[in-house]
């Protein structure tokens, strides 16, 4: 799915009423029939719902929200901030349909001492005296992706309410008072916004959503598609790319009857020393749950036998050295190669390692120690190249190591395409997003992947899955696709069978799936 700004939003909005053709106030209406369904699947009637609107079409959703969940039998009070004289028409023509309904109460709001009298203020009461009221939550349908400025007064004042109020908060397409583009945030300027637990975002997620700093205020995203008209995207520019099934599918290889183990490649992983054969185990487990047709493992020689064990499904190559790699072993006949989990920094890695990128002609994923030995290379060693078909895959320190510090996650992603092509490689920079930056400057920002993975192990894991799909002859670019996407994916399996924090990386490498879903 193409990434856009606003302006291509507002665009393919008003190309959607011109050719489906709908009318405006029924787009609105298929909006906010989107968001209700979301919250009708989420929250029983035990739920009250407090909906602040605006006075735009994001307080135009919001009005819609609480007429289809009063007509669904929930109890709903919808608050309207008078923030400033203009209202849209379709704000205005919901809120005349919505005085057809008499059970949902709206309270005007002229001024912040007003805010204390709003229902449900007083959430202790509540919970000391269960049946006094139902659980309430906040629909935050103030401001969208209209903001032109940072709020102040009583939209400021309002946003401050509803961050104290204890409540669940769910923002509808953008929490208020976050610019959805992220050419327009500056942590300095916007102070007050929303923080959401959940956004439930219209079409396509909004590019501000996907950077820490700012994205952080989204809480859990989930993208609803109100069925803008898909001939508006063609003519698009956009050389940002937000990875889902529909684009991930048509890129998996199916395997023929008649396949053997020839036909998938063999993977070299160069991976562990002392106290650290972990990384090799795991890396070498996810290579194979990720579809190498073999793989040959070069450790030091104290880790053949830990090795041998823990993966008997891979061949071991032993090093000429005991505790750390020292690469004795060429790039040889390997289809493919992971290099750098767990290897450490000793001078004589250092020595092997460069020799071994500079013999070697095969795709390669480079991760940890392996980035960390590579950032000393290309300072100390002005002449020395990446090699050809190479698949970086740095976390943010990792990263800052090879291209230097950045003032802020944007600012990082700038330093990671011009990083990715002026090294002609693939970089992934791994994340809650993750986004592989391709040579050719497209920037692929990951939909998958969940908090129960930030955890030591899950990044050797996604090193093993990248490299079995090198071996099984994905160009670099699907391969590091594919391996960030369903290392995600596998994670999300995981944590919905355990909570976050009793996720481990071997229960990720368990739930890898590499194939075509029909969920
Ligand atoms: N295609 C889609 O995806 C669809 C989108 N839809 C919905 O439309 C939403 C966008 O609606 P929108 O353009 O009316 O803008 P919205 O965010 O409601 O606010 C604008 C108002 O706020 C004002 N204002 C702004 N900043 C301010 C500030 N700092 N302080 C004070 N005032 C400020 C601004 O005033 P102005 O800047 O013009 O003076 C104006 O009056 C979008 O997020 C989604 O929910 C769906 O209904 C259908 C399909
Ligand atoms: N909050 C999160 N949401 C989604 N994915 C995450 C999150 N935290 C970590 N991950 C993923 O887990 C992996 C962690 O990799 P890394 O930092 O290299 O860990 P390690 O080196 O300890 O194995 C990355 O692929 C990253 O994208
Ligand atoms: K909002």
């Amino acid at each position: 799915m193409k990434l856009l700004n606003i302006q291509q939003i507002r665009e393919w909005d008003a190309f959607t009423v011109r050719h489906e053709p709908v009318s405006s106030p029924d787009l609105m209406e298929r909006a906010g029939r989107a968001c209700t369904d979301y919250l009708i699947r989420h929250f029983s009637r035990e739920y009250a719902f407090l909906v602040f609107c605006g006075l735009g079409n994001n307080g135009g959703d919001g009005l819609v929200i609480a007429r289809l969940l009063a007509g669904y039998g929930y109890r709903v009070d919808v608050v309207v901030l008078k923030h400033a004289n203009r209202r849209s028409d379709d704000f205005s023509l919901n809120l005349k349909r919505l005085e057809n309904v008499p059970e949902v109460p709206v309270h005007e709001v002229v001024s912040g001492d007003q805010l204390a009298a709003l229902p449900g203020r007083d959430k202790n009461a509540e919970m000391q005296e269960p049946d006094s009221g139902s659980r309430m939550v906040i629909i935050d349908a103030l401001l969208g992706s209209g903001i032109s400025k940072p709020l102040e007064g009583l939209l400021a004042e309002t946003v401050n309410y509803i961050n104290n109020s204890g409540r669940q908060v769910i923002s509808i397409d953008v929490p208020t008072g976050l610019p959805a583009d992220i050419e327009q945030w500056n942590a300095a300027i916007y102070k007050n916004l929303v923080t959401a637990h959940t956004t439930l975002t219209f079409q396509v997620p909004k590019t501000s959503f996907l950077f820490p700093d700012a994205g952080r205020f989204c809480g859990t995203l989930s993208v609803l598609d109100i069925g803008l008209h898909t001939d508006f995207l063609p003519g698009l520019s956009s050389d940002m790319e937000y990875i889902d099934k529909a684009f991930i599918d048509p890129l998996i290889k199916p395997r023929h009857k008649f396949d053997h183990k020839g036909n998938f490649g063999h993977a070299l992983l160069v991976a562990g020393s002392r106290g650290k054969n972990g990384a090799a185990i795991l890396a070498a487990r996810a290579c194979l749950r990720s579809g190498a047709g073999l793989l040959s493992v070069g450790v030091p020689q104290h880790s053949y036998p830990i090795l041998q064990t823990a993966v008997p499904e891979a061949m071991v190559l032993p090093d000429n050295s005991d505790d750390y790699p020292v690469f004795s072993f060429g790039p040889g006949k390997y289809t493919a190669v992971g290099v750098g989990a767990g290897i450490g920094t000793e001078a004589k890695t250092l020595e092997g390692y460069k020799r071994f990128l500079q013999a070697l002609r095969k795709p390669v994923v480079i991760d940890a120690d392996g980035l960390n030995l590579l950032a000393g290379l290309l300072k100390t060693e002005p002449g020395f190249r990446i090699p050809e078909n190479s698949v970086l895959t740095p976390h943010v320190k990792e990263f800052s190591r090879l291209a230097g510090e950045a003032g802020n996650s944007y600012e990082r992603f700038h330093h990671l395409r011009e990083f990715a092509a002026t090294h002609q490689a693939h970089v992934l920079l791994k994340g809650a997003h993750s986004c592989l930056a391709a040579p050719d400057g497209t920037c692929y920002f990951n939909s998958t992947g969940n908090p129960a993975m930030a955890k030591g192990g899950s990044g050797d894991v996604l090193t093993g899955m990248i490299t079995a799909l090198l071996a099984q002859g994905y160009n670099p670019r699907d391969a590091a696709l594919l391996g960030m996407y369903f290392h995600g994916k596998a994670g999300d399996s995981a944590a919905r069978k355990r909570p976050a924090s009793a996720v481990i990386a071997s229960d990720i490498i368990e739930e890898i799936s590499i194939e075509v879903s029909t969920a």
